[in-house]
């Protein structure tokens, strides 16, 4: 444990304030991996204590513990004071502790209430399902969130946002009294994170004890009442939120500060490698036109649902334009599958690494390759040692965690399978690069790092296109910000000259106002 700044010890609660929950010693082992070393931790009715660590820290497999998904190798979890053991998360639900995780598990096709009370519908009459004690009880649980919809709209009707409501109104069907939140606003927008952050205030206030594991900095500091930091397996210490800054979070969490260098944004741009001209698809997005040039980095800013990542999909081959062109490096591309666009030199880093960046089931360095297999393979056979070494490039390069690269993708913690994903794409040595939300999930470190990344790569001729949701994020990567809102292109920036509001301004809508050297409108590249 390293000495860290105004740590105080999880078991001994200040100002007699008895904590609700306590983990004392956790020992978690996995083959090859000592997950968690010891790890104690504690947390008080009414508080949000917001748990850090870089990537692959431990902070999941903790939760899981917690939330009886793992069996712990050692160590106790008490409860109000009474010794648990959970080993199945049925029973950790029904002593009153819910994990919320990032990935939704609502089924779309059922109302609301359907899916609150999924697995535990209230019955009469036998088998009958009690619609009106179903509704009633529904309509409480989301009263008591202050949510805005009813019991009985469709869940697929719902906004990210909303369905985040729903999964949340699910958890307290069981009275909780500890709610874990594992990157909550993972998938949501500046503009709907409002809500959620309003949903946590109000558990809170009803005494119930959160636990926020998140990433960024700002969320944690505007939520958080205390913040303990996991490092490599081992707990860390505990600050008072009030008593600390980012600075010193950040030094407990990676040993060190973080030097944010936006100075170093590319500045010599060559032709153009990417542009749309007009480009529509059918319902989805309209009339989009912007160009990419070699050496620089466009940022891609809006809403979620306004048409980026739909773009970036037709760019790739996967959307089938209906009217308009892209033109590559000066030629007009006829881009029918994701195959023609990485023979044009196209990489596309997915939004769901998931579900469309890895294969989990397959091991880091198969992964590492997939997308580049010519270069590694000789006539259908593979050339392992070849394979190797493109792994141990991108794994030092990005400092992957993993015991070993015959460790299963699905076993990394998000961040190291994000980097899995950049680097597959990487060593096909792209021309366009598109990054949709680069850096979610992943470390302030592994951040610094990846911007430091992309900005390189701009450096030595790429051209960068980066989607993301992130207002600080776009702001210092890119050397022009496109701002889309609803299907359309609505202005273009100067990535150094622009300011947040007017950002906001054009992707929600409004008339740009106030800002002198704002972009163009729709359908005129400015460069
Ligand atoms: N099922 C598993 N099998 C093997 N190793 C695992 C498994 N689950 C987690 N690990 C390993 O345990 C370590 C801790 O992972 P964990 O997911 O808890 O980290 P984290 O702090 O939540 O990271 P992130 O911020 O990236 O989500 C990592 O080295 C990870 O690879």
């Amino acid at each position: 444990m390293s000495t860290a700044v105004r740590t105080q010890t999880p078991r001994t609660p200040g100002r007699g304030e008895t904590p609700i929950l306590s983990l004392v010693d956790i020992t978690k082992k996995f083959p090859g991996v000592i997950a968690l070393n010891k790890v104690s931790f504690d947390v008080r009715a009414g508080e949000v204590h917001a748990l850090l660590g870089e990537n692959g820290a431990g902070k999941s497999t903790l939760m899981k513990v917690l939330a009886g998904k793992h069996k712990p190798n050692g160590g106790q979890i008490l409860l109000e004071g009474e010794e648990k053991v959970f080993d199945t998360p049925k029973r950790a639900k029904k002593s009153g502790i819910v994990l919320i995780h990032q990935e939704q598990s609502l089924v779309p096709e059922m109302s609301v209430a359907e899916n609150i009370f999924l697995g535990s519908l209230p019955k009469k009459w036998g088998n009958w399902v009690d619609w009106k004690t179903l509704h009633r009880e529904s309509t409480e649980i989301l009263d008591r969130l202050k949510c805005s919809f009813s019991s009985k709209d469709m869940v697929s009707d719902l906004s990210i946002a909303k369905k985040q409501m729903v999964e949340i109104a699910r958890a307290l069907v069981f009275t909780p009294k500890i709610v874990v939140f594992d990157e909550p606003t993972a998938s949501l927008t500046d503009h709907e994170k409002p809500v959620l952050y309003d949903i946590i205030n109000t558990l809170r206030e009803q005494g119930v004890g959160i636990v926020y594991i998140s990433h960024r900095m700002d969320e944690i500091f505007h939520l958080s009442q205390r913040i303990s930091v996991l490092r490599d397996g081992e707990y860390n210490g505990t600050v008072n939120t009030a008593d600390t800054n980012e600075d010193e979070v950040t030094k407990l969490m990676i040993g060190r500060s973080l030097e944010l260098d936006h100075a170093s944004k590319p500045k010599d741009f060559g032709e153009n490698m990417l542009e749309l001209r007009g480009l529509s698809v059918d319902g989805v997005f309209e009339d989009v036109s912007f160009n990419v040039r070699k050496g620089e980095i466009v940022g891609m800013y809006g809403l979620v649902g306004a048409g980026r990542s739909e773009v970036a999909e037709t760019i790739f081959g996967l959307r089938k334009p209906c009217s308009g062109e892209i033109l590559l490096d000066g030629h007009v591309a006829q881009l029918r599958s994701s195959h023609d666009a990485v023979a044009e030199g196209i990489a596309l880093v997915p939004e769901d690494r998931k579900d469309q960046g890895l294969i989990l089931g397959m091991n880091c360095r198969d992964n590492m390759t997939l997308a580049g297999l010519q270069s590694v393979s000789w006539r259908g056979f593979m050339k392992t040692a070849a394979e190797k070494r493109v792994y141990d490039k991108y794994q030092q390069a990005m400092k992957i965690k993993t015991p070993s690269w015959r460790q299963k993708v699905g076993n990394l913690s998000g961040g190291n399978q994000q980097k899995i994903v950049i680097g597959k794409w990487l060593h096909t040595h792209p021309k366009l690069l598109i990054l949709d939300e680069p850096t979610r999930g992943i470390d302030v470190g592994s951040k610094a790092e990846i911007h430091a990344l992309i900005k390189e790569l701009a450096n030595t001729g790429y051209a960068v296109l980066v989607i993301s949701s992130e207002m600080p994020e776009v702001l210092g990567v890119s050397n022009r910000i496109i701002a889309m809102y609803d299907g359309r292109v609505t202005a273009e920036f100067d990535g150094d000259a622009v300011s947040e509001d007017v950002l906001v301004q054009a992707i929600t809508g409004q008339p740009v106002t106030g800002q002198s050297g704002t972009g163009s409108t729709a359908g005129h590249p400015a460069a």
